[in-house]
């Protein structure tokens, strides 16, 4: 049983084709990364496979099950960014209620809180977060109903250098829990420092790679270096 499969990914907005056929399979739980330019469709892949947006034809798998079936977000967490948090409630607010929906005891949000350092701002309202803040909150959210699988939209975004290196933890230590976790990120060596498993965007199709011996920052101006001439190009 595959615990990703996506088969034959396309979407379009109006006359734009973000993604043109995309399909690959993670069979092995682990640390995966979602890499790409700005624009290539990350989240919109990210959006899809959680049933967030409608795809305009192929099928997405998660743990064995498809994406229509909401039973399986009981087991599949999505970190994405933070507009999804209400500015009128408290960190803890969200909290309550994520755990009041996944049945979630009143100690394991304390231990979350505890884990992510949150401690001191939980009960202030997250409209007076600061972009890092916002972040750890929504990383606890994540992790609090100790999913099987992690899609983590730009998990790093905001965060300060001591913040990464803790976030980096975390995500080693869920990859060593046996969790899979599939992060996108523009931060190529947080890539290198926590897998080999890379997922290359391009042209609306994924390619997946295990980098032997380069970095993801070599690997990634090699398979984008058409575009960056472009880019540089148009300066
Ligand atoms: N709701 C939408 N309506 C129209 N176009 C959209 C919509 N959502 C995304 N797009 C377009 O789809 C393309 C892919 O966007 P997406 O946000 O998925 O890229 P990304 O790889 O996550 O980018 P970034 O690295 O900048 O976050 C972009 O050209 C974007 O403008």
């Amino acid at each position: 049983m595959s615990i990703i499969n996506i088969e034959n990914i396309q979407k379009s907005f109006g006359q734009h084709q973000v993604l043109k056929d995309v399909t690959f399979a993670i069979t092995q739980p682990g640390i995966y990364a979602l890499v790409g330019p700005n624009g290539s469709g990350k989240s919109t892949l990210m959006n899809i496979m959680m049933n967030l947006i409608k795809s305009d034809s192929g099928k997405v798998e998660l743990l064995g099950e498809s994406n229509k079936n909401v039973q399986i977000f009981n087991r599949v967490s999505f970190l994405k960014d933070n507009t999804v948090l209400y500015p009128y409630l408290t960190g803890f607010d969200h909290l309550n209620y994520a755990a009041k929906a996944y049945g979630v005891n009143a100690a394991q949000v304390n231990q979350i809180v505890d884990k992510m350092g949150i401690q001191s701002y939980v009960h202030k309202r997250t409209g007076k977060y600061s972009l890092g803040m916002k972040q750890h909150l929504l990383i606890a959210l994540c992790i609090l109903n100790n999913p099987d699988v992690l899609i983590m939209d730009e998990p790093l975004n905001g965060l300060d250098p001591t913040s990464i290196l803790s976030v980096r933890d975390l995500i080693k230590a869920l990859g060593n829990d046996g969790k899979t976790i599939l992060i996108s990120s523009h931060i190529l060596s947080e890539i290198d420092a926590v897998t080999r498993d890379v997922l290359f965007l391009k042209d609306g199709e994924v390619y997946v790679e295990k980098l032997s011996d380069s970095h993801a920052e070599d690997r990634y101006s090699e398979i984008y270096r058409d575009s960056l001439i472009l880019n540089s190009g148009g300066e």
